[in-house]
């Protein structure tokens, strides 16, 4: 297993089209490429202005234009791509919020159709309902690399300690969650959420979000994120967009497991 890779994380505006916003990509992930990326990874709906009757609408199959853009940009920078997240719509007209991600030949490795859905309703703040239009996933996902067992999901699926364990019981040492958090629970809880599923599992986590755009309906919060396996924030950006890529050291994950043997203390037994 190789034990330090590169992540870039892409915070980029959702465009007023998707062939735009695929374009942007597409562009970004060769910036990312240039800067020797291992993995790059893409926003939550990154292509479909985040509003519920938008699902339905950009919605495409499993092997749509989309995916087909994904796998050949994957191919050609010769990257895992995390490809945040796209409304798909399976054989019974069911529509989820997935996100794909491709080899370095461009090959579909791993699918998370997001768990939990995000239906809340802040007084004064964030009201949201994914349910209206959304199906849920059902399952967990890891997915294996030369970098070891890496994990899979988005956004809300942040907020649930038990998934989280699922992967890191299934292997995983790192994970990826495409995220559009907003400016009523992104301040009050994204790094918390973050730094929480890193320390209590011991694992790096990256968010990656949308960068804000005011004259959107909603707006996402930003402030894509990497979190050491210690809780430590390695890096966060500001609201606008950025392609920021890091090395990740992996025996990290080992050493913080050592000292600080929590998983190894569980008491299954009483809980
Ligand atoms: O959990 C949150 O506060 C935000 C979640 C969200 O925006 C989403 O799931 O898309």
């Amino acid at each position: 297993m190789k034990l330090s890779c590169k992540v870039s994380m892409i915070q980029m505006r959702v465009r007023k089209t998707k062939e735009d916003s695929l374009l942007t990509a597409g562009e970004k992930i060769k910036t990312a490429a240039k800067d020797g990326a291992d993995f790059v990874i893409l926003p939550e709906m990154f292509t479909c202005p985040y509003e519920t009757e938008n699902f339905p609408i950009y919605a495409e199959d499993e092997n749509g234009e989309s995916v087909r853009r994904l796998s050949s940009a994957a191919a050609e920078n010769h990257v895992y791509l995390v490809g945040g997240s796209l409304p798909e719509r399976d054989d019974t007209g069911k529509v989820y919020n997935t996100s794909f991600v491709f080899d370095r030949e461009g090959r579909v490795i791993a699918k998370h159709r997001k768990a939990h859905l995000f239906d809340i309703d802040i007084k004064g703040g964030q009201f949201f309902k994914e349910s209206d239009t959304l199906t849920p996933g059902d399952k967990a996902t890891v997915f294996s690399t030369e970098f070891g067992m890496i994990g899979l999901c988005i956004c809300y699926d942040i907020r649930f300690p038990e998934l989280f364990r699922r992967m890191v019981e299934d292997g995983a040492n790192m994970v990826f969650c495409p995220a559009a958090f907003n400016r009523t629970t992104g301040p009050r809880h994204w790094e918390l959420l973050f730094r929480s599923r890193a320390v209590d599992n011991q694992i790096f986590v990256a968010g990656v979000s949308p960068a804000a755009d005011e004259s959107a309906s909603y707006i996402a919060y930003g402030h894509s994120i990497l979190v050491s396996p210690w809780g430590e924030i390695l890096y966060e950006a500001e609201e606008d967009e950025t392609v920021l890529t890091k090395t990740i050291d992996l025996t990290e994950v080992e050493r913080a497991r050592e000292q600080l043997p929590l998983l190894k203390h569980r008491r299954k037994e009483i809980y």
